[in-house]
């Protein structure tokens, strides 16, 4: 890299818009879409889309409820050619679909594109021609004038051969190719002297489309040049004002909101972002974008993943992990922090109310994405995401201190193994670790006598060293009466610290489980877990397992 890069790149010149009135503005509806992946975004693949593909993608489009969708430029290969054609001749646009496609000012190639669009109900016919300083010296080696004349031109030939084909309902679009680096008034003559000729009205307005071909300014400026052209514009009540944002600076998603700020009417963009080098505009963010602002889109990602998969299969490039909205981590945290947050949001979540879990900025189940993902687990995760899946996962509910001491259980595994521990492994990890305990002590059997309401007698048949035995208690409840019979049995005292309990399941194979934190004689505190359907014995079945772990503890210890 350059130690002085100014002596190679020219810094943008900001825009002298003093009085700029969109920083102030809401956007509260949503644009008027088009979709330009068949034509962008296509010319811009390693592998152009078959016909084939092209007609998958555009039926796909239309199920997302896009009303205009440039579908080629068909005066540059047989395959857009003929695509435009099957489309027309299968009858396969809406009622409420417009079909756009694309062409440049020269004759030859406007008659093609008219041809085929022979039949069509209604198209959009899109011109473009670039009028900024570069591409008039460097590129057309012309002047103003040149260029000027070049659009109107093009315009002309465009409303004579269209006027021969009445039984369309035509529009027209004229881009001003590299907008945003021409200079304004230079811009606006060529739009005016465009729409002049075309002579759009209010009820049959032409669209005027304002490129940031590439990219080269902050969001602000290009907002403030649309917002200059929207004030200034020639015929503006019989125009739709369409912006085309590029990606090269990374900010093409600002630029088009800032732009719609600004006055533009429309957004040209592709799903993702496909489209020339860093693409262009992405439309889902920018969708999506509005509805987690509690505007509707008028596009439906109710099952993001397909289209995912659609865009990645017709393009052949990866939807990246972490792109908004659709990439398969956005909904996905690995942070403790995040993960405690999460578990917290979705436990006070009211389903009918405003969506407020921290983190996650939509509902994943909107965009038919599954709650599963949104919480993995390894070495940065804490007790949050640990006790998240574990209840997703099987449904049990740990009390916050075994929340604490299993996860770091978790995050030795992890640590060790140096991946990911999925939902499956973390619940093997505790049922190995509280629940598959039957040794020195298996239960065998209980019964609890209820003498009075503040007396029970436990009776609990165990299974020790080969051998049957019987041990029983009396207590305040069945918990208090077989922490007293077990206490009989390992000649120490056993006393019952913490106690939690909750039902998994439904119907005929719900079950209790039940949790305690039992102390052994001076010995630390340890957890002990019962599962049954009858909730005595899922607590009796805890304080057995409480005294075994204690035992294997004391063991590994010795
Ligand atoms: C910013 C954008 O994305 S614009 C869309 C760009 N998309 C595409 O180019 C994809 C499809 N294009 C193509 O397949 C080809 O370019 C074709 C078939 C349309 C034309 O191919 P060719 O005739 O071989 O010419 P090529 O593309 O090289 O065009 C260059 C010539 O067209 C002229 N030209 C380029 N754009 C335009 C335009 N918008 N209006 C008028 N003339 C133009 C150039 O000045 C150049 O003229 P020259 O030969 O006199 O120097
Ligand atoms: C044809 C125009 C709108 C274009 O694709 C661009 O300028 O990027």
């Amino acid at each position: 890299m350059l130690e002085h890069p100014a002596t190679k790149y020219r810094r943008f010149q900001p825009i002298q818009l003093n009085d700029r009135q969109w920083p102030a503005k809401v956007i509260d509806r949503a644009p008027i879409w088009m979709s330009t992946d068949l034509r962008d975004g296509n010319q811009a693949l390693i592998d152009p889309m078959s016909v084939e593909t092209k007609m998958r993608f555009f039926k796909a489009l239309v199920e997302m409820g896009f009303k205009e969708i440039e579908v080629g430029f068909p005066s540059a290969s047989e395959t857009d050619f003929n695509f435009v054609r099957r489309l027309i001749e299968e009858a396969a646009i809406p009622e409420d679909v417009t079909i756009e496609v694309l062409t440049q000012a020269r004759q030859d190639l406007i008659e093609r594109t008219v041809k085929s669009l022979q039949g069509a109900r209604r198209a959009i016919v899109h011109m473009y021609n670039p009028t900024a300083p570069d591409f008039r010296d460097i590129v057309y080696r012309t002047d103003k004038a040149g260029v000027k004349a070049l659009a109107e031109q093009g315009t002309r030939w465009i409303k004579q051969l269209t006027a021969e084909q009445p039984d369309t309902q035509w529009v027209y679009q004229y881009s001003p190719e590299a907008f945003s680096s021409t200079e304004l008034e230079f811009a606006k003559e060529v739009c005016d002297a465009v729409s002049a000729i075309w002579q759009p009205t209010p009820e049959r307005k032409m669209i005027l489309n304002l490129p940031a071909t590439v990219e080269m300014s902050t969001p602000n400026t290009y907002a403030d040049q649309i917002e200059w052209m929207h004030r200034n514009l020639q015929r503006r009540d019989s125009i739709v004002l369409s912006v085309h944002p590029h990606n090269d600076r990374g900010t093409a998603v600002a630029a088009a909101e800032l732009a719609v700020m600004a006055g533009a009417d429309r957004v040209e963009g592709c799903l993702f972002g496909n489209g020339e080098r860093t693409g262009n505009v992405d439309l889902v963010t920018l969708a999506l974008n509005l509805y987690s602002q509690g505007i509707h889109p008028g596009l439906d990602f109710s099952q993001i993943d397909q289209v995912r998969q659609l865009v990645e299969q017709s393009t052949k490039i990866p939807v990246h992990p972490r792109h908004p909205y659709a990439g398969e981590l956005v909904f996905t945290a690995f942070s403790g922090s995040h993960q405690d947050a999460i578990k917290k949001g979705f436990a006070v979540q009211d389903p009918q109310g405003y969506w407020a879990v921290p983190y996650l900025p939509v509902d994943p189940a909107d965009l038919g994405r599954s709650y599963d993902a949104v919480v993995r687990v390894n070495s940065q995760s804490g007790k949050g995401g640990v006790s998240f899946l574990l209840q997703q996962q099987a449904g049990f509910e740990l009390p916050r201190r075994l929340q604490i001491e299993f996860s770091k259980l978790v995050q030795k595994v992890s640590d060790t193994t140096g991946r990911e521990i999925n939902g499956a492994e973390i619940v093997a990890l505790f049922e190995q670790a509280y629940l598959q305990i039957d040794a020195p002590y298996r239960f065998v059997g209980s019964r609890v006598h209820d003498s009075s309401a503040e007396q029970a007698r436990a009776e609990i048949e165990l299974h020790y060293q080969q051998q049957l035995l019987s041990v029983q208690a009396v207590g305040t409840g069945p918990v208090d009466a077989a922490a007293a019979a077990l206490a009989g049995e390992i000649a120490q005292p056993v006393s019952v610290i913490d106690y939690h309990e909750h039902g998994i399941g439904s119907g005929a194979d719900a079950e209790a489980v039940c949790y305690v934190e039992i102390r052994i004689g001076d010995s630390a505190p340890v957890f002990g877990v019962g599962q049954d359907k009858n909730i005595s014995r899922a607590a009796i079945k805890a304080i057995i397992n409480g005294v075994n772990r204690h035992s294997n503890v004391m063991a590994q210890a010795a």
